[in-house]
């Protein structure tokens, strides 16, 4: 049994096509009032994957539930994974193992040193998924799973390996850091610039101007410092182009009045500059405007 941890759109994704799959999952909603919605819908999600409306009854619970949890798929956004994850510490069985699906660095680590008896997984997701209506769900955007063990020689947990390819693009890489840390480059050269300027993806470049170079540059660095020689400007650009009428992840939830992930992205990656000793003026400057920008919204800039 597969247990995802969130409802959001990522886990109901996951929890969809797992159904799809015939691999028996359930999803752990934040409270009683939760489940209680999920009942008064029959449990139904109304799963739109591209091709067609599919009607999937799925399986939910609270975290209070008694059942003993060997594989956890941790849907949560960034800051709210490490309470998600403690709140089921009674249930997780040692030797059992936790997929991470978070954007961003650092819930992922804050997790492995929560629960270090299990082994803890991390997974980059270019899949876009949203939720139009309460108990419904779109597949807007099909994309792949890159994952692996976070800092151990874990090996691929064996229901990995029962996932579908028509249905999950995932392929496993070890290590992982590298690949987190080119995502995680690319949201922090994206991301801050649709929300400060309010703009989608395409338009980053024009109103950015030479402050997206500079933090390229300087990006660049950073992740020589990881051990990541790839050239990310092209790699930037490429994503720029192909997600031009996309409106950032970030930029959605600024307009959705909910928390964003910036201390996970752009915040994370100006920690880690200061602790390799590396100025980042460029970075710096625009983790502050992004705060001011998260501040006039009233919305929490961690
Ligand atoms: N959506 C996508 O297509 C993609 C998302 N990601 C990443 O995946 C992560 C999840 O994103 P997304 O699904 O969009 O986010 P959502 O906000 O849609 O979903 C997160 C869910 O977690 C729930 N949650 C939070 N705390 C708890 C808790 N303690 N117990 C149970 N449930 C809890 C939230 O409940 P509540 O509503 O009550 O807060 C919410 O339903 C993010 O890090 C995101 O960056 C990565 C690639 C693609
Ligand atoms: C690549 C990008 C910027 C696509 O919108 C993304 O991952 C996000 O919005 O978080």
């Amino acid at each position: 049994m597969l247990y995802i941890l969130g409802a959001g759109s990522l886990g109901l994704l996951w929890a969809a096509r797992l159904q799809q799959a015939g691999i028996a999952c359930r999803v752990i909603v934040r409270n009683a009032q939760q489940l209680e919605a999920w009942q008064q819908r029959n449990n139904r999600l109304l799963f739109n994957d591209g091709n067609g409306n599919h009607a999937l009854t799925l399986n939910f619970e609270t975290p209070d539930t008694t059942r003993m949890i060997r594989h956890l798929i941790v849907a949560t956004k960034a800051h709210a994974a490490l309470e998600a994850v403690r709140q089921l510490r009674h249930r997780l069985r040692p030797a059992g193992d936790i997929l991470m699906l978070q954007n961003g660095l650092g819930s992922q680590q804050a997790v492995a040193q929560a629960c270090r008896a299990q082994q803890v997984f991390a997974a980059s997701v270019t899949d876009g998924a949203w939720q139009p209506a309460p108990g419904e769900l779109t597949w807007a955007g099909r994309g792949s799973t890159v994952v692996g063990p976070l800092d151990s020689g874990a090996p691929c947990p064996e229901w990995f390996n029962r996932l579908p390819p028509v249905l999950f693009d995932w392929r496993w890489q070890t290590p992982i850091m590298p690949t987190l840390w080119r995502k995680l480059a690319i949201n922090c050269a994206i991301n801050p610039f649709t929300l400060i300027y309010n703009c989608h993806n395409g338009e980053v470049p024009t109103r950015a101007g030479p402050w997206l170079d500079t933090c390229l540059t300087e990006l660049q660095e950073l992740l020589r410092a990881q051990g990541v020689t790839e050239e990310l400007a092209p790699l930037v650009h490429d994503v720029i182009r192909s997600t031009a009428a996309n409106s950032s992840s970030m930029r959605q939830d600024l307009h959705a009045g909910r928390r964003t992930e910036i201390d996970y992205i752009l915040g994370y990656t100006c920690r880690q500059a200061r602790q390799d000793g590396l100025q980042v003026p460029a970075l710096e400057r625009l983790l502050d405007a992004a705060k001011d920008c998260l501040r006039r919204h009233q919305l929490p800039t961690d």
